[in-house]
């Protein structure tokens, strides 16, 4: 029976004591306690499931997220009791969009989402690789530690979406990104990309639609929307194809 806690020593009241005292202390190590409930977690793996090998690097990638948290703002902290439905979840639905696709880019890595979590299923495939791209120096720096205690299929780019076309410098399958910017300013940012085949996936909110209006305003795009698995007000815009649409066709509300 636990009967204190001080100074990190556990002392428990003991019937069987070598001394008779009832009494016994153990020290302790900190243990990594988690913000997540189990639920949650069981909630993400039945909506998006994985197998144990990608599990088990999920296991350790979370770990090292919540660690690293106290330190580094990697994800917003009202988010961290559904960090496996909001963050983990939602980055594995995406699999399902592009079964076949081995390299992916991930604009604006972050804490690694969806980037971290797609290289941790990927891992056990052969020839598979995401491209984090991430400016941040920080964040750049946690996104390599999850990658090594992962054994993740990715590699980091410290870098600006701007250079990542030049730094890649081979051809991907899909461009993906959460969080980042406006729908047609990612749509600019995968354009290289999607012009030498690539899909791109962008995990967008409930203003999706309002996006897209803005976006048709540049873009020549047939965008694909799927809702989001895990529920809430979220979307995946897919697009196969985009072509800069011709200046001269854009209008600009009054000034038309
Ligand atoms: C709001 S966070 C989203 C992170 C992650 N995608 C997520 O959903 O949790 C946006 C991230 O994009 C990075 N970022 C913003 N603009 C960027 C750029 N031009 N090039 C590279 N990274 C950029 C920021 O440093 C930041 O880490």
């Amino acid at each position: 029976m636990l009967v204190s806690w001080r100074d990190g020593l556990l002392r428990f009241a003991r019937n069987d004591g070598p001394k008779g005292d009832g009494v016994s202390m153990v020290k302790i190590t900190a243990q990594a306690s988690h913000p997540f409930s189990t639920a949650d977690k069981a909630a993400a793996l039945a909506l998006t499931p994985v197998s144990r090998e990608t599990e088990a690097r999920l296991d350790r990638y979370v770990d090292l997220l919540v660690e690293w948290q106290a330190k580094t703002n990697l994800v917003a902290s009202s988010t961290l009791p559904h960090l496996w439905t909001r963050h983990v979840a939602d980055s594995l639905q995406l699999l399902s969009l592009a079964p076949t696709a081995k390299a992916w880019v991930d604009f604006g890595s972050g804490g690694g989402f969806p980037g971290v979590v797609l290289a941790c299923a990927l891992a056990e495939t052969p020839g598979a690789n995401v491209h984090l791209v991430e400016r941040n120096a920080k964040k750049a720096a946690f996104l390599r530690e999850a990658v090594r205690v992962t054994s993740a299929a990715a590699t980091v780019h410290l870098a600006g979406i701007g250079d990542s076309v030049d730094r890649i410098g081979s051809r991907v399958d899909c461009v993906t990104a959460r969080a980042l910017a406006p729908l047609h300013q990612l749509v600019g940012f995968a354009e290289p990309f999607v012009k030498e085949g690539a899909k791109a996936l962008f995990l967008k909110g409930q203003d999706v639609e309002a996006e897209l209006t803005e976006a048709t305003k540049y873009w020549n795009i047939e965008p694909r929307l799927h809702s989001s698995r895990t529920g809430g007000h979220g979307w995946i815009v897919e697009l196969d194809r985009i072509e800069r649409r011709n200046p001269s066709a854009i209008t600009y509300g009054d000034r038309a």
